[in-house]
């Protein structure tokens, strides 16, 4: 393709990424590039790449385009993300935008006007409301800023940045040493983790699913902040476990090697889709003390077997901000009635789940979004509603992990009641972890 054919390509993908607003943009582009296996792998990666990046600074270009009127069009975005973020020259961006088959077609007049008024000027600067200079939506300012207080600047910083590949080798198919060399014996070297005992890094992001050491189930794709969630809970071989949210069973595979298989664990859901995506993964990690249940509307599951578990896992379904390092688009696709509706949904599930756990056993609740709407104050609106549970502090969760493992651990990501992760504290996605103890 062409330099100009690769910025048509972009303009696609990028009207399909807006005419399904609802939809995850790696699902869209995945749609976008199997209808068009033409698009050789060089061009494909170039496409996606600037296209996420428009993506990732997508409210930076939209403030920029709305102080002139101008609404956020695919080809806008674009020429605004060429300027202002490539750094191209006018002529450089009309070259990139000519007439002909194959091409965008050069700016019409309002395009040009605003392209010339771009042209040179810095992507950020002074003047400009905090929301777009912190690369945030404006409803999810105040609570960044109640999060994080003097470092919202390196905090947001960190979360415009591209995500690392983080593995979780599979205790149950072998060590982390054993993974590691069968990773890098198919040219693919890892790092360590800072505090997953478990944890490998790809610094640079590399296709891994078609590795061997995927498909026999050696490692996992899970983030660094995702493991220790697992961690927290505590679980050991012989437990009785729930994993209330477990989607595709992510954080069940983890937690069922903490278990070495023995004990058992329910994998929850409301999503039958995700669910059954668990099956293939479970059999591939070798997980089978795993059993799955479909939570359905009037379900009396929970009510049936009240006080029966050691250990009930709430990953919430949340806005997701701490991992907009991965999922940048979503950013724009999430709102603030989508955070009020989530918060309210947390509540009930949690307020529905506290009487699973026996006394003496562990309620976990997570998030990987990094609001006190959806985190603490989450945590001390339940503990007010709720006399029989305590929060145990992190460094005591912690402790109590590490007790049941054969390695020794690191010490805990933090001091405080409860785990609060963030890319630019700890190198993972932003995550939340609450660990709450039903008194005896
Ligand atoms: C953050 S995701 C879980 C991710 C998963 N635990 C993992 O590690 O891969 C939240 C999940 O909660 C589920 N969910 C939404 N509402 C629910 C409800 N009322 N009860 C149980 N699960 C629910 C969603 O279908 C989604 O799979």
């Amino acid at each position: 393709m062409t330099p100009s054919a690769r910025i048509a390509a972009t303009v696609a993908l990028l009207g399909d990424v807006a005419a399904a607003p609802r939809r995850p943009a790696d699902a869209t582009s995945n749609a976008f590039f199997r209808e068009r296996r033409y698009i050789g792998s060089g061009d494909r990666r170039a496409v996606a790449e600037r296209a996420w990046s428009v993506l990732r600074q997508k409210l930076r270009l939209d403030w920029h385009l709305a102080q002139h009127n101008m609404p956020s069009t695919p080809r806008m975005l674009i020429m605004a993300h060429l300027l202002l973020v490539e750094r191209w020259t006018i002529d450089g961006v009309l070259q990139g935008f000519p007439g002909g088959r194959f091409n965008a077609g050069p700016p019409d007049p309002g395009e040009m006007a605003v392209i010339q008024a771009l042209a040179g000027k810095p992507l950020s600067e002074e003047g400009q409301p905090a929301a777009p200079r912190f690369n945030l939506p404006d409803w999810a300012l105040e609570g960044f800023q109640a999060r994080f207080g003097d470092e919202l600047p390196a905090a947001a910083a960190a979360m415009d940045q591209a995500a690392p590949l983080d593995l979780r080798a599979n205790l149950l198919r072998g060590t982390v040493e054993q993974a590691a060399a069968a990773l890098a014996a198919e040219g693919i070297p890892t790092e360590r983790m800072t505090y997953s005992p478990w944890g490998l890094r790809i610094p640079d992001r590399r296709p891994i699913l078609a590795s061997k050491a995927f498909t026999d189930g050696l490692i996992e794709i899970q983030d660094e902040g995702s493991q220790l969630i697992a961690l927290l809970t505590g679980a050991r071989p012989g437990m009785r476990v729930v994993d209330y949210c477990a989607g595709a069973a992510g954080k069940t595979l983890a937690v069922a090697a903490m278990m070495g298989n023995r004990g058992r664990i329910v994998a929850c859901d409301v999503s039958s889709t995700r669910l059954e995506g668990a099956v293939k993964r479970l059999r591939r990690a070798g997980v089978d003390n795993a059993e799955r249940h479909l939570l359905v509307a009037g379900d009396r599951w929970v009510k049936r077997r009240a006080g029966q578990f050691d250990r009930v896992l709430v990953d919430a379904p949340c806005s997701g901000t701490g991992t907009w390092r991965r999922n940048p688009d979503a950013r724009s696709r999430t709102t603030a009635r989508d955070l009020a509706e989530l918060v309210t949904k947390q509540r009930e599930i949690l307020d529905h789940v506290a009487e699973l756990v026996r006394p003496g056993g562990r309620l976990v609740y997570a998030t990987c979004s990094v609001l006190p709407d959806e985190d603490g104050s989450q945590v001390e609106a339940f503990l007010a509603r709720h006399a029989d549970y305590e929060t145990v502090p992190l460094a005591e969760a912690w402790a109590e992990a590490a007790s049941g493992m054969a390695q020794e651990l690191p010490p805990p990501p933090g001091s405080g009641p409860w785990m609060e992760l963030a890319p630019h504290s700890h190198g993972t996605d932003g995550f939340f972890a609450a660990v709450l103890r039903r008194k005896q």
